[in-house]
């Protein structure tokens, strides 16, 4: 039987814009990625509502809002739950740009789902070069340990590549593996926007912004005056 699950869902469009106005923090935008049947609803469904339903529809995207508690303070997940394809990645600037963390899906029993997520991956670090996305590795489907094909050494190796923090989950065993995965990363991006807080209050600071004056005036007359003899030699 299959079961549409439709609580908390929105319209899984975005715009880079929702995460810039996003409050510093106060909302956090998580992207689901994977291959197919590798178990990024179940994951999802389960942190939402603690249940596993088995089987669900993989009709398309969905947005899903939800309320969570991180470091004692509020907050509110957007997760979008994806079904992206590896040569379709071009048309995902928008949502790439949107996300403060991604929670890259393979299943322990599916040997190319690790290596599938490679092309996500280079795109997503191709597009978010200059700026902090806090990225998750999650191996899915732990409780069918007698189908594992995939290693450890290559899971290890992967997030070593991309910079990844890594999850262990069975979507259908564990809600408590699984909301430890989406709490740590809301945690993580948290962080993030903590140190972007901080090294913005550090800039506005006036003794701070005239100190980087003098020194970008010194760097200046020290490439003048080297390019001036230079020059004469
Ligand atoms: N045993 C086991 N089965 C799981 C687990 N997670 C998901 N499944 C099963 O794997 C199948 C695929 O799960 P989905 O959540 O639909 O996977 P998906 O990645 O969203 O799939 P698509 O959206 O179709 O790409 C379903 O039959 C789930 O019941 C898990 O942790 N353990």
């Amino acid at each position: 039987m299959t079961h549409a699950y439709h609580a908390m869902y929105k319209d899984p469009k975005v715009t880079p814009d929702d995460r810039t106005h996003n409050g510093g923090g106060k909302d956090i935008n998580i992207i689901v990625v994977g291959g197919p049947g590798v178990g990024k609803t179940a994951i999802t469904v389960r942190y939402l509502t603690r249940r596993f339903i088995g089987d669900y529809d993989s009709g398309g995207e969905a947005m899903y809002t939800h309320t969570a508690v991180v470091d004692g303070k509020a907050v509110t997940l957007h997760i979008l739950d994806t079904t992206w394809q590896e040569d379709s990645l071009d048309g995902r600037t928008d949502e790439i740009l949107w996300a403060d963390g991604m929670m890259l899906v393979y299943s322990i029993t599916d040997s190319d789902s690790l290596d599938r997520l490679r092309t996500i991956a280079d795109r997503v670090l191709s597009v978010r070069a200059n700026d902090k996305l806090v990225l998750a590795l999650v191996a899915n489907k732990c409780d069918l340990l007698h189908r594992k094909h995939v290693s450890d050494t290559s899971a290890a190796q992967f997030c070593a590549e991309y910079n990844c923090i890594f999850f262990e989950t069975s979507a259908s065993d564990s809600f408590v593996d699984v909301e430890s995965a989406f709490s740590s990363v809301s945690r993580h991006i948290k962080a993030v926007y903590k140190k972007r807080e901080k090294l913005s209050k550090f800039l506005q600071n006036p003794a701070v912004t005239a100190k980087l004056q003098i020194r970008n005036s010194l760097r200046n007359f020290a490439e003048k005056k080297l390019r001036r003899r230079t020059s004469t030699m």
